[in-house]
């Protein structure tokens, strides 16, 4: 674990004179300083993490990552375990809610099943990975970022991979199962109370992985989620920015942040997600949501849903006219 630590540690910055150049554009622009709200932020968070100051949305790229979780023999999600295969056929069908949304975005999309769908162990008696297992995850992830990527918004498909979402959030933000669970699929209450019950046998049975980030997501994520650290990881290393998707790709990411502040500068969160604790969990994690409009579903669907409005900032700060150019008049 201490090189993957190393990694998560030494961090590139962002290129300051490209958000410099970007804001002073912004600033002649026909229209009140700082008027387009957040779509400003969005172009220049761009080029920052990109080093240009005419950021590029051509080559946006969608990766999911599936995985299985052996704590579904708890009961913890209303769906089989056979879904998350299932689901992955669909993706590459083209049946899915992503395959529309990658194609609105504009967006190609990649599906990585992880550990040939095998499922982690129950996390309620032993660690979810072994370290090799969890390091073979992370670099798996890592090697699936292409370096010619302008925009990378991940996703993760993994039948109870809520419950794991949560039982890593609680390890690295404190709290307990009541604080972190939700309705994942479409528990009923009582469903949502077993599952907070499930998740506290797991903070119990391994208390010592709160204290390393990294041991936590070992023990407690997924292969799934792993990947998708190693690839928020990997971006970071080439300065591609990252939308994260919702509640489970979040909590994937959310490792990075314990082990340095600075460790999702390079991401934006592209929805608040229905399930409950997100709004926390992006709280703890420095991150605002773009869209806010009931979604539950996972596989990148609302990061995807993102990429068109990333397109409309961009679209804006590169084809609106300055004053001096359309001949209107500043404030006085
Ligand atoms: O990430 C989210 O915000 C989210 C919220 C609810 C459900 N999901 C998806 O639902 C699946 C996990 O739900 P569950 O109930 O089986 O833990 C998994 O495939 C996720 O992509 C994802
Ligand atoms: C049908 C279905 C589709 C999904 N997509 C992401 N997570 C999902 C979970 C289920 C159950």
């Amino acid at each position: 674990m201490a090189g993957l630590h190393a990694a998560c540690v030494d961090l590139p910055s962002p290129d300051h004179a490209a958000s410099q150049a970007i804001a002073a554009r912004e600033a002649v622009l026909t229209k009140p300083a700082g008027s387009l709200g957040r779509l400003e932020e969005l172009v220049a968070w761009l080029g920052a993490w990109q080093g240009r100051a005419t950021p590029s949305l051509e080559r946006v790229r969608i990766v999911i990552f599936a995985g299985n979780h052996g704590v579904v023999r708890q009961g913890v999600s209303p769906w089989p375990a056979s879904v998350t295969a299932q689901m992955i056929g669909n993706f590459f069908a083209g049946g899915a809610a992503i395959n529309q949304l990658a194609r609105i975005a504009d967006a190609t999309l990649t599906v990585i099943p992880m550990a040939d769908l095998a499922p982690t162990e129950d996390f309620t008696t032993a660690p979810a990975m072994t370290i090799p297992a969890f390091l073979d995850a992370v670099t798996a992830g890592y090697a699936a970022v292409d370096a010619d990527t302008d925009l990378l918004c991940l996703g993760e498909m993994g039948i109870g991979n809520t419950t794991a979402a949560a039982a890593l959030a609680a390890a690295l933000f404190g709290g307990t199962g009541r604080d972190w669970a939700g309705r994942g699929t479409g528990l009923d209450a009582d469903g949502v109370a077993h599952k907070a019950a499930i998740i506290d046998i797991a903070l119990a049975h391994h208390a010592a992985c709160r204290d390393d980030p990294l041991v936590a997501a070992q023990t407690l994520g997924g292969y799934e989620m792993a990947g998708i650290m190693g690839a928020v990881l990997a971006a970071r290393h080439r300065r591609i920015p990252v939308l994260l998707d919702g509640f489970v790709c979040s909590a994937a990411a959310a490792p990075l942040r314990r082990l340095n502040p600075t460790g999702l500068t390079h991401t934006s969160l592209s929805h608040r997600s229905a399930e409950a604790a997100h709004h926390a969990l992006a709280g703890f994690m420095g991150l605002n949501p773009l869209l806010d409009l009931g979604l539950r579903l996972g596989e990148a669907s609302g990061a995807a849903l993102a990429v068109p409005l990333l397109r409309a900032a961009l679209a804006c700060h590169t084809g609106m006219a300055s004053f001096a150019d359309a001949g209107v008049s500043e404030r006085t």
